[in-house]
């Protein structure tokens, strides 16, 4: 609990008095609302006490030429206490206005922290918001976004917006301002009883805004869009409704590093028809203007166009087909803003906690505005396992997230098991569900995270008792020692090994029979039947040793639950979604395999193969997972630039297939926004290497990345060393908590940053030697080189805006592949 100000307390008492007072006589003063909301703002951030608490009410103050004297107020001085978001005040004569669970119609109508707001809802008022008020909020400081989210909830409560000095924009049909303060102004659209939040801006800027657009429902496809109205090349990045770039990332300065690079024809969309432009979304106004656009300016055009319209010109001009990206088109008489293009722009309030929830956290437009592509695959209703695919950054894990929570609002007695396979992708889904939840609590205790074999462990603990786990190296010694007793021939240990983890094991082989007659999926080297002999002798000795000892492996644990699920039991939960899906293990997918049998839409998962780094494939139609005709892809990169995207993807093939025969095509993915070029560097030796990759630190510093925004990435613990050196010479404490992240490319799977250095890319060092020694197979040596290659890719793809790819030349045989010139 926090005791706020003297002067803090003086106000609100104040305030609330007079507010009551102007019920009373119904009529209501801006100047009251106005403070309220300050002073809830004041709370919300936190303010810390007398300095930033007296800077925001300074603004409304000096508005109404001075405070009153605590003896004007009506009642005296409340004991305020804050307590998170709940504000309750210790005077019994206050309750009425600082107590949100008294706000019931009578009283006070406003609330501090939570203004009463189900009133407009209640009124029948019909309430929106727009993508670019929430691109707006972010670009205002701390205490203005605060001042904007408090006025724009309270006109959420309050369809007349009263206090709020509603002005019509003369010159913008249905435009309206609301006053946040003295400087800034919310942007409205109304029509009937509709409103739309779609703007925040300083005064003249809002105005402009307004003025420059038009809210239209498409011809063609009827989907509603901001139309910009003013001449085309005349705005920039100001105004908001511009391209989407990355958080907080300056856009780099026009015409250094052009989107499309400078291949393209003069006019490349010049032969393109009406018909066909409409047909993908472009606004009739635009026609003539996409046309025209010579390619040197097509990438501001993209910014002035609705998302749909430039996601098909961008493809249409990277090779792509138009026909590919035809929008759907409305039912007649249908709500416009239900149309799917709509969606990803506006969003009808049902709830107006929702508002709250999505106002207070705007970088995090992911948890209202999906792609259509996304939308679908979340919530349609599947008639068995189904999974989304998409190269890195497609927004994966955001289908995933909202999957469990449209399945957990569907049916209130769903409980969703949202899984992964590590803990640090599984804290960063709980972030993320906590924020996709904010406004339903209930419904978040209801999607539980776990790492997959956590949750296994902690479900197998329950049914029959804690787990005594075998080791890697109990393995291991259990192979050594049956060799030394004589068994496996002239099989070699690492094949044993692997033979064992890949076969044996994973796919529960119990006898020398059923080992004769397993197909060896994934394992290409034939065994004659001594060999199988020999090697089932060895494997015989290991599960001896094992159960002797009482030591369990993690295949053995999740084949024990896939036969208890088999026995009719039930886990605790209905539904289970996976995140990076690709890199299950054989046994896992056997027991999601059970779990799914029964219940239709019980699995979903999410996952690209091509970032497949910890096993080598195998089929998972034979273990009863069938996701043919239920495995969709996405195309449009939210995460990563055109040219680290378009480096990043010559990695890899354009299509993908795996043991299953499902394709994975990664042609036509286009990103968002632009960036600088990636570049590479070979340098004469480590300590050059060290020197140059800290000057590539130094500069994104330089640029305003924090360094928590920063990764230096590299194959494995043996490089972390030359990482550390690098950041250290950049000036940075490559052991600080909130610093530059230093890791191995496995462990960056599923994170993201601004600024990526991949080192340590050595002829020696990428693909690992002694990664690809340790396969015991020859057959499969092919499979761990392309998983080597995956690590490439994964780590490249984790840059939003700025990467570099270094070594000690002549550099890994993979850099070239990125075809990036050296420097
Ligand atoms: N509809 C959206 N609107 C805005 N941002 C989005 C949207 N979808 C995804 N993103 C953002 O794009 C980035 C990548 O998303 P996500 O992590 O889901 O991709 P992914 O396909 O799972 O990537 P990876 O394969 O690398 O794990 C994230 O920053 C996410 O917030």
């Amino acid at each position: 609990m926090t005791h706020l100000t003297d002067r803090f307390e003086q106000a609100l008492a104040w305030a609330n008095a007079l507010h009551r007072d102007q019920r009373r006589k119904g009529t209501a003063i801006p100047y009251v609302a106005h403070l309220l909301g300050v002073a809830a703002i004041a709370l919300e951030i936190g303010a810390d006490e007398d300095q930033a608490i007296a800077a925001l009410l300074h603004d409304a103050v000096e508005d109404q030429g001075g405070l009153p004297t605590l003896e004007e107020t009506a009642s005296g001085p409340s004991a305020v206490h804050r307590s998170d978001r709940v504000f309750r005040s210790a005077s019994p004569g206050a309750n009425e206005s600082l107590d949100p669970a008294a706000h019931t119609g009578s009283g006070a109508g406003i609330a501090l922290g939570r203004p009463d707001v189900s009133l407009a809802a209640d009124c029948g008022m019909n309430l929106l918001w727009a993508s670019t008020f929430t691109d707006a909020l972010t670009k205002l400081t701390q205490a203005e976004a605060g001042a904007a989210t408090q006025a724009a909830l309270r006109l959420a409560g309050d369809p007349k917006g009263n206090g709020l000095s509603l002005h019509r924009v003369e010159s913008a049909p249905g435009f309206w301002t609301a006053r946040v303060s003295r400087d800034v102004r919310l942007v409205l659209h109304k029509a009937g009883e509709r409103t739309l939040f779609a703007y925040v801006g300083h005064h003249d800027e809002a105005y402009r805004w307004a003025e420059r657009r038009r809210l239209i429902q498409h011809e063609r496809t009827g989907s509603m869009q901001f139309v910009e109205v003013d001449d085309f090349g005349g705005l920039d990045d100001e105004f908001g409704l511009v391209r989407p770039t990355c958080r907080g990332m300056e856009q780099p300065p026009p015409g250094e590093t052009p989107l499309l690079g400078a291949d393209l024809p003069d006019e490349p969309f010049a032969e393109l028809s009406d018909d066909r432009l409409l047909d993908v979304g472009v606004p009739r106004d635009w026609l003539e203007r996409v046309r025209a656009a010579a390619s040197t300016e097509v990438d501001e055009l993209f910014g002035h166009l609705p998302a749909e319209a430039a996601e098909a010109l961008l493809d249409f001009a990277t090779g792509g087909r138009l026909e590919d990206h035809v929008a759907p088109r409305a039912e007649p008489g249908a709500d416009p803003f239900a149309h799917p293009d709509s969606q990803r722009r506006f969003r009808v309030l049902d709830n107006l906690e929702e508002l709250r929830a999505a106002l207070a956290q705007p970088f995090e437009k992911w948890a209202v505005f999906l792609h259509p592509a996304q939308r679908v695959l979340a919530e349609r209703a599947w008639t068995g396992p189904a999974r989304v695919t998409g190269s890195a950054g497609t927004g994966k894990t955001i289908v995933a997230l909202h999957r469990a929570v449209h399945i957990a609002r569907a049916d209130p007695s769903a409980r969703v098991l949202l899984t992964t396979f590590s803990k640090p992708l599984a804290t960063a889904l709980v972030a993320k569900r906590d924020v996709l939840t904010e406004a339903e609590p209930a419904l978040r205790e209801r999607i539980v995270v776990r790492p997959l074999d956590q949750a296994a462990g902690e479900l197998f603990a329950a049914v029959f008792g804690q787990p005594n786990r075998a080791t890697e190296s109990q393995v291991r010694a259990a192979i050594a020692d049956a060799r030394e007793a004589g068994l496996g021939g002239a099989l070699a240990p690492g094949f044993l090994f692997e033979e064992w983890d890949e076969v044996v094991d994973a796919w529960n082989v119990a006898d020398g029979e059923a080992y004769a007659a397993v197909p060896r999926i994934g394992r290409k080297t034939r065994l004659g039947p001594a060999q199988r002999e020999a090697a089932w002798s060895v494997f015989a000795f290991v599960r001896e040793r094992l159960k002797a000892r009482g030591l369990v492996t993690w295949a053995q644990l999740y084949a024990r639950l896939a036969e208890w699920l088999a026995g009719g039991a039930a886990l605790p939960f209905s539904h289970v979604v996976v995140d990076e899906a690709q890199d299950l293990s054989v046994a896992q997918v056997r027991f999601l395999a059970a779990v799914g049998r029964g219940r239709a839409d019980a699995l979903f998962l999410a996952g690209d193969i091509g970032q497949r780094i910890f096993h080598l494939p195998f089929s998972w139609a034979r273990l009863g997972f069938d996701i043919r005709g239920r495995s969709h892809g996405l195309k449009v990169n939210y995460r990563t630039s055109h040219q680290i995207r378009a480096a990043a993807d010559r990695l890899l093939p354009p299509a993908l297939t795996d043991l299953d025969g499902i394709e994975e095509g990664r042609r036509g993915t286009i990103s968002i926004f632009d960036g600088p070029d990636p570049r590479v560097l070979l340098a004469q030796d480590e300590a050059e290497e060290a020197e140059r990759v800290a000057a590539f630190l130094r500069e994104c510093l330089a640029q305003g990345v924090a360094p928590r925004e920063i990764a230096v990435l590299v194959r494995g613990e043996g490089q972390l060393a030359r990482a550390r050196a690098a950041v250290k010479a950049a000036g940075l404490d490559p052991r600080a908590e909130d610093g530059v992240t230093i890791a191995g490319m496995h462990g960056a799977k599923g994170l993201e940053f601004r600024a990526v250095a991949v080192m340590a890319c050595d002829e020696e060092v990428l693909p690992d030697p002694e990664r690809l020694a340790a396969v015991g197979d020859v057959a499969d040596l092919e499979a761990a080189y392309e998983t080597e290659r995956h690590l490439l890719y994964v780590a490249c793809t984790r840059a939003r805006d700025r990467l570099l790819v270094s070594g000690v030349g002549p550099g890994s045989e993979f850099l070239e592949d990125l075809a990036i010139a050296s420097y």
